[in-house]
């Protein structure tokens, strides 16, 4: 399986933290991740709509970026409650979470909604973070991968292979998410990866698929981020609660960074041919 030069860590900070304590937050991890070489690790987080201004003046220039929790389909219009892509540009916003479980399964969002806003946000600059995942329903019915397959069929029906490169999905498996959640097994959540990456090969092609970064969410903690991280198809965490202290964010970063960079190193030379990463991903 191909490699991703870097990995990626994020965290949604949902509707928790006013602007102070989100600040605080920023220039906590900042300070304690200052060292770690931008080329090694994508580090993002993406907090409440009234922080964003704040946040991304705490950030300016520094290595983390920040992103919105959703993004409307419009530059403006009558859309009540939406903030558009020139709003977020406005305020040195450029990555966009779309689709994220609470905003499809709390306030009713569809396949096809978040299709039209990952198209105006890659197609504004922005870098869209699709997340997508199926509920428990599913999983019992033996249909996880069927639900994984369509959210990415509609929600990237008009993204071409070059607007790909400013994609990034997230696996969030609906059951895992929360203080209900229950965290998918390392195994579970590789093999779902797997599916995702092969879905991604197939509308884009293997070069790609394959260079879309893939990370899971769902109950990650300290104890099982290092279990996942080692999976083959896992690129990076995108976490909830265990992420929200900077130090104990900065502790599972600290963690997982040297096995991923062990990970990588032991890619095979040829995983840069197409031939092998279809092989691969079979
Ligand atoms: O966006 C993040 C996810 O919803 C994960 O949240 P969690 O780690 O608190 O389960």
């Amino acid at each position: 399986m191909k490699r991703l030069d870097r990995l990626y860590m994020g965290t949604n900070t949902k509707m928790y933290k006013t602007i102070s304590d989100t600040t605080a937050f920023l220039s906590r991890l900042d300070q304690l991740t200052a060292d770690i070489p931008a080329d090694h690790l994508e580090l993002f987080v993406i907090p409440s709509y009234t922080s964003l201004e704040s946040a991304s003046r705490t950030v300016a220039g520094g290595r983390i970026r920040v992103g919105a929790q959703n993004m409307g389909w419009e530059d403006e219009g009558q859309f009540t409650g939406e903030i558009s892509p020139v709003m977020l540009q406005e305020i040195g916003v450029n990555l966009a979470m779309i689709g994220h479980s609470e905003r499809r399964h709390v306030f009713g969002e569809t396949d096809r909604q978040e299709e039209k806003k990952v198209a105006k946000a890659i197609s504004s600059g922005f870098t869209a973070l699709l997340c997508i995942g199926e509920t428990a329903e599913d999983k019992a019915y033996g249909l996880s991968d069927e639900t994984l397959r369509a959210q990415l069929k509609i929600g990237l029906h008009s993204i071409t292979a070059e607007q790909a490169a400013n994609l990034w999905i997230a696996y969030e498996p609906v059951w895992a998410i929360g203080v209900n959640g229950v965290p998918a097994d390392e195994q579970y959540a590789d093999e779902r990866h797997r599916v995702i990456k092969e879905t991604l090969s197939e509308l884009f092609g293997p070069e790609t698929g394959l260079d879309i970064p893939v990370l899971y969410g769902g109950s990650v903690n300290p104890e099982n981020a290092p279990l996942l991280i080692q999976m083959p198809h896992i690129d990076g965490l995108f976490i909830g609660r265990s992420a929200w202290d900077a130090d104990r964010f900065n502790a599972i970063i600290r963690t997982v960074l040297p096995l991923f960079g062990s990970r990588k190193n032991a890619a095979s030379p040829q995983s840069g041919s197409c031939k092998s990463q279809k092989e691969e991903i079979r």
